[in-house]
């Protein structure tokens, strides 16, 4: 148990109370140092050596660059970072700095040796990028005073400060950016034993008695994803509660866990609605592709962002689908989970989209 588990002693009728309770667990979960940081054991090991040769030469750590899917800990991590150092923590994002003032206001407020953690960091306004670059090299800023023919540039020293970036799509990153990082920390996503791991941890802060399968049988439809782990275990928490009649000592078992993920339309591969909606229209509106990826946003009704950094990352790493310089090409693995043929696929392909 961390600190935050005593958060979670709240009473979980009062509907309130129960969304407090909710967040409480998202908050209690995230652990609080590199030792409890369950997997990624590489990025681990070399995060550790980078905080660790800072403290030694009492300076305040490279920056750092956290690339991945959303959901594998990047904002864990970043807490980890100055949690560690003992240091402050800034956080913001891509979206909220949409000028270099918004940026000039965050970097002339930190405090000597403050994490500035910036999620999205690839949607940061261009202007404010071109800021940053001057900003992590020198730990100075220009500031513009004035318009047109009159205006001047004022250099502004700032406190020395770490930043921590994330990003779920690192190539958008400008070179000139990602080159400023002193490290890149790439995270992939979690095999089964850790997710178990994540997912015991987390039933032991929650109270709920799970049985080892049914910790696997999780584990195994969370799409290697932490966060989603952590999400379904919470559904699973509730159907066991709800089919006790609110007792207690209600066990999630192998039964129960999946009645729990079929009633949440989680299958067995941990595809979701909106992973099967994408390989269903391109198993049959596009007889298996290839297809671009603007054409298939389109298809499905989602952003092509959401579909290139949430959904292609797992579907392409359990083999449903590849990338190829044409498009997108669903796999003979993929005609076999969702139980079709390439041939009918032509017939099919006059379905409308509702009825995928
Ligand atoms: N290695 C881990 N061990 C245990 N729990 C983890 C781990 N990584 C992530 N989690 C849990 O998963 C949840 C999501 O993690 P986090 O918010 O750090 O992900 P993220 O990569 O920042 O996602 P996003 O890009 O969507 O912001 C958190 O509740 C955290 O407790």
């Amino acid at each position: 148990m961390t600190d935050g588990a005593d958060d979670l002693d709240l009473d979980l009728t009062d509907p309130v109370l129960a969304s407090e309770a909710e967040l409480a667990f998202e908050g209690a979960l995230r652990p609080r140092s590199l030792a409890e940081f369950v997997g990624q054991s590489r990025v681990r090991g070399q995060l550790q050596l980078l905080l660790s040769a800072a403290a030694l030469q009492q300076r305040t750590p490279d920056h750092i660059l956290l690339a991945g899917p959303p959901g594998l800990g990047k904002t864990t991590l970043a807490m980890i970072v100055a949690h560690e150092g003992g240091r402050p923590l800034r956080m913001s994002s891509g979206p909220a700095i949409q000028h270099a003032g918004d940026l000039a206001a965050i970097l002339s407020s930190l405090v000597p040796g403050e994490v500035l953690f910036i999620d999205e960091i690839h949607r940061m306004a261009r202007s404010a990028e071109e800021m940053l670059y001057l900003a992590m090299e020198d730990f100075r800023i220009d500031i513009m005073v004035g318009k047109g023919a009159g205006a001047t540039s004022v250099p502004l020293d700032l406190a020395p400060f770490t930043l921590v970036g994330a990003t779920t799509r690192a190539g958008l990153l400008p070179n000139p950016l990602r080159d400023r990082f002193g490290f890149t920390a790439h995270l992939e996503f979690y095999d089964e034993a850790e997710l178990e791991h994540v997912l015991t941890r987390a039933a032991g802060m929650l109270g709920l008695a799970i049985d080892g399968d049914a910790v696997a049988e999780i584990a195994g439809r969370c799409r290697g994803t932490p966060r989603i782990a952590n999400r379904l275990l919470r559904r699973v928490r509730d159907y066991t509660l709800v089919h006790s009649g609110g007792s207690e000592r209600a066990r999630a078992d192998l039964e129960r866990v999946r009645a729990a993920l079929d009633l949440y339309d989680v299958d067995a591969l941990g595809l979701d609605r909106l992973d099967r909606a994408v390989m269903e229209t391109i198993l049959t509106r596009f007889g298996g592709g290839p297809v671009g990826l603007n054409t298939l946003a389109v298809s499905v009704g989602e952003e092509a962002e959401t579909i290139e950094a949430v959904v292609e990352p797992f579907l392409v790493r359990i083999g449903l689908l590849t990338r190829t310089p044409r498009g997108r090409v669903a796999t003979p693995a993929a005609w076999r989970h969702f139980g079709r043929q390439p041939e009918a696929s032509e017939v099919e392909a006059a379905l409308p989209l509702d009825d995928l």
